[in-house]
């Protein structure tokens, strides 16, 4: 591609080269540079971009994207922020890949990865072709691949894009992080729909406020419809009524707002909600029409999560009878809610509630149906929000019999301060801590009789714990199975 060409797209004060440059792909990693690449220079939070330009020539990049002047053989294009810059171009590069399919983008603190499954469920079930980006992977039809972000650089995200449109995907949903929104990440979507999930306490240690977070996940809303984006088609944003943060949201989007919710009067609304034996049970109300609906999911949140999924449905024009008939087929998604079981008596359920508000409604769930003990074991991670260490320590003592405090990826932190840090959460002495997470789950176990709950929260999927910088294999699913075995030999 014409390197001038694709500069047009950045509308900006920009020094175009005087002869064409022609470039065969672009990188942010010098490592990762081909001859004909155009590197991009990214200040990062380890590292600066810019002292890797060098290197990147070596390698073959025939231009450089940087924020200041920088001596090297090659043209160096100078913007104001390479991350946005990067945005426009990769968007650019890739051919413009989100105007050519149906974007839904998922934001909020919990439920993302929940609702982007139930969507990309409901789409599959209809025959439709469709791509999913998120926490646990990236998917393209039945294929899957690794991801180190929940939403990747802007680079990974519009060449991920452009393969889904060369492998004709209809429709892709994302997770949008507050991080991502934040660093420009997705600045070049366009999203056809938008939905948030909910605002509660997470992140403070990268945002520092609840106020900057709640600002940070409204860009997704401020960005739908946005004039950036050429195509005329018609964009929504699915908001949570019962979130006190929609009303900022419903007022700084173009685009036509549908909300739903429990309490508060929406226009896709659960009433009657029932928990049974096999799941739950709510009556949908829409304006269309009222639906008795049927579900394996349990809980007040995941009615929630239904909700926002069916509205984005219902807006990408899926009847309302498909609809409930698939929701009445889902099932849980990988790490959520997800039940271990080796023929034991007591229930061992691995959830992916890491903030103080997931935890706190998987265990309102738990104390609905449990008839006995209930142990909670979980942790809090390293190198990320401090502040919500004691409380969800205080979370897991209020609703257990015992809470069995650990690690959950302490990464460069040790792992006893963190410990400590929960610690102080607690005002009753129904708790210990045992820093091994492997040596907490048997100890769990070791000690669950017949109908207790034991809830091992915080990792989910994950099949890993972060110590300093070994990444050591751990799925609290695995251990849990092999301290059931050994219990029962
Ligand atoms: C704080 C943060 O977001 N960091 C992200 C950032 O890393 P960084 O700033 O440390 O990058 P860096 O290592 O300093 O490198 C700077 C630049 O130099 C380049 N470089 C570096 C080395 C070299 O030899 N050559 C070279 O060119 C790098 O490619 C990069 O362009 O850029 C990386 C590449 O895109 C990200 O993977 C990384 O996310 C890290 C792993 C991370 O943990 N991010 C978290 C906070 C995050 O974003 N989380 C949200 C989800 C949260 C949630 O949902 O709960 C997410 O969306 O994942
Ligand atoms: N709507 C919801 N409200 C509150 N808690 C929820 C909701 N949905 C799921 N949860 C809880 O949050 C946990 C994480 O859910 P999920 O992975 O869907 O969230 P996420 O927003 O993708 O999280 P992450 O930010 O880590 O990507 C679940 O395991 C469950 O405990
Ligand atoms: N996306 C979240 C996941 C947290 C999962 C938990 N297991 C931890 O490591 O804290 C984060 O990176 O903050
Ligand atoms: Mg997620």
């Amino acid at each position: 591609m014409d390197l001038r060409k694709l500069l047009g797209h950045l509308h900006d004060f920009v020094q175009i080269p005087e002869k064409n440059i022609e470039i065969t792909s672009i990188e942010m990693d010098s490592r990762e540079v081909k001859p004909r690449a155009l590197f991009i220079c990214v200040n990062g939070y380890t590292v600066d971009g810019h002292d890797f330009a060098q290197t990147a020539v070596e390698k073959g990049a025939v231009a450089i994207l940087a924020e200041r002047p920088l001596d090297v053989d090659v043209p160096v294009i100078l913007v104001k922020s390479t991350k946005r810059a990067m945005a426009v171009l990769a968007d650019a590069f890739y051919g413009h890949p989100t105007q050519k399919l149906r974007l839904i983008g998922v934001t909020g603190t919990n439920g993302k990865t929940t609702i982007t499954h139930l969507i990309e469920h409901m789409f599959k079930a209809q025959q439709k072709k469709t791509g999913l980006i998120g926490t646990i992977e990236i998917r393209i039809g039945d294929q899957s691949y690794d991801v180190k972000n929940t939403t990747p650089e802007s680079l990974t995200l519009q060449k991920t894009f452009g393969q889904m449109v060369e492998e004709d995907v209809e429709v892709a949903m994302m997770e949008v992080s507050s991080h991502a929104l934040d660093m420009g990440r997705v600045h070049g979507c366009d999203f056809d729909v938008a939905v948030f999930t909910n605002l509660t306490q997470d992140h403070l240690d990268y945002h520092e406020t609840m106020d900057d977070y709640r600002r940070a996940k409204g860009l997704l809303f401020a960005q739908l419809g946005n004039a950036y984006y050429s195509d005329k088609r018609p964009k929504f944003a699915i908001l949570n009524a019962d979130d006190k943060a929609s009303e900022e949201y419903i007022r700084s989007t173009a685009a036509t707002v549908i909300t739903y919710g429990i309490d508060n009067e929406s226009d896709i609304r659960a009433k009657n909600i029932k928990m049974t034996n096999g799941g739950t049970t709510f009556t949908l109300v829409t304006p269309m029409e009222s639906v008795e609906v049927t579900m394996q999911l349990v809980g007040k949140f995941s009615v929630y999560n239904v909700l926002a999924a069916t509205a984005a449905c219902l807006v990408s024009d899926m009847p309302l009878s498909v609809i409930v008939e698939e929701i009445t087929k889902l099932q849980g998604v990988s790490g959520r809610f997800e039940l271990v079981n080796e023929n034991q008596e007591f229930t061992v359920i691995v959830d992916y509630a890491h903030t103080p508000d997931s935890l706190e409604n998987v265990l309102q769930t738990v104390k609905q149906f449990a008839t006995n003990n209930i142990y909670t074991i979980v942790g809090c991670g390293g190198d990320r929000d401090r502040t919500k260490r004691p409380i969800m320590a205080n979370i897991a003592a209020s609703y257990s019999t015992e809470a069995i405090l650990t690690s959950d990826n302490p990464r460069s932190e040790d792992p006893e301060a963190i410990l400590h840090d929960m610690e102080q959460g607690i005002k009753t002495d129904n708790f210990v801590t045992i820093v091994d997470r492997a040596e907490a789950i048997k100890f769990a176990v070791s000690k669950a009789q017949k109908d207790d709950v034991i809830v091992i929260a915080g990792k989910g999927h994950e099949t890993y714990q972060i110590v300093g910088n070994q990444v050591l294999d751990f799925d609290d699913r695995e251990v849990a199975r092999k301290m059931i075995r050994e219990r029962n030999l």
